[in-house]
């Protein structure tokens, strides 16, 4: 059993159907390969994610993490079971949130200065043109790219280009923030400084937030629940919830004896999972 049972006054408190800003409820993917085998991705994935709530979906490589996140984004289908969106509206003739996603790799426009960048993800929201500059210098700001505003994608590094993209989710200011792996590509220091900008931005905008990684300690500092997911077919081995609160530091909670000893419990749960023998 996890450390995290143990500490049940700092966890949030349980809420109700009326907080919910989705459920996912016995989903289902297959995918048919080049050479017409089925391969079955994800199996009967259940679980809620409530408004402001931070989400870590964790698990070993090809659990099926990256296509939970794409069907949540509607960039890809499902083949069994449902997703109730509690908080959506019509988009596309379709109930869904208004989302935005951070994928892993660059997906930045060469083409264009990063001011621009983020206006063409902020295309759709009919914003007058000072509401946009208004985003631009905020969101760029928070990601500490403000002298940078001007140039383009390729007079940044490979990490201040991802904290372009990440601003130009931001800037959207969506409902549900989608993020696949969105620091796995930076150096070791940025990532600990945009673990903590992205804790600031989220407490201040009570973000809803699924975030995956395969990143133990970064779902600790990050999530309020994790997700641990199974090998292939992706089903929830586990899901665990996170005691401490959302106004939390990134290197508190790391000196702190539960960050410890869940962070080793889900390293067995996974270690379990890919047949180490850590455990
Ligand atoms: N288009 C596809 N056709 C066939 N199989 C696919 C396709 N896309 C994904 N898969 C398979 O589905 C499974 C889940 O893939 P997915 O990328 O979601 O895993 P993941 O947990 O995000 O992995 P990682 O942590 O390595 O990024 C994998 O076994 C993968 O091989």
């Amino acid at each position: 059993m996890m450390a995290a049972t143990s500490l049940q006054d700092e966890r949030p408190a349980r809420r109700t159907e009326a907080d919910l800003a989705l459920s996912v409820r016995g989903l289902r993917k297959l995918f048919v390969t080049a050479r017409s085998q089925i391969v079955e991705a994800l199996s009967d994935i259940s679980f809620e994610v409530r408004q402001g709530e931070v989400v870590a979906l964790l698990g070993p490589s090809g659990c099926g993490k990256s296509t939970l996140l794409r069907i949540l984004a509607g960039l890809d289908t499902y083949d069994g079971g449902m997703i109730d969106w509690s908080l959506g509206e019509e988009l596309n003739n379709a109930k869904r949130l208004r989302a935005a996603t951070v994928f892993q790799q660059d997906s930045t426009l060469p083409w264009m200065n990063i001011a621009n960048n983020l206006k063409v993800g902020m295309s759709g929201l009919r914003l007058s043109r000072a509401e946009q500059d208004e985003r631009i210098r905020k969101y760029i700001s928070i990601v500490g790219l403000s002298q940078f505003v001007e140039g383009f994608p390729h007079e940044l590094s490979g990490g201040m280009r991802q904290r372009v993209s990440i601003a130009r989710a931001l800037a959207t200011e969506p409902v549900l923030l989608l993020m696949d792996e969105p620091l796995s590509a930076l150096d070791a220091q940025t990532r600990v400084v945009m673990q903590q900008e992205l804790l600031r931005m989220w407490q201040r905008t009570a973000s809803t937030v699924v975030y995956v990684t395969h990143d133990i300690a970064e779902a600790l500092t990050l999530a309020d629940r994790v997700i641990v997911m199974t090998c292939r077919p992706g089903r929830i081995k586990e899901i665990c919830d996170v005691p401490f609160g959302r106004n939390r530091d990134v290197l508190d909670v790391r000196r702190r004896a539960d960050f410890g000893a869940l962070e080793v419990d889900l390293w067995k749960m996974i270690a379990e999972e890919v047949g180490d023998r850590l455990q």
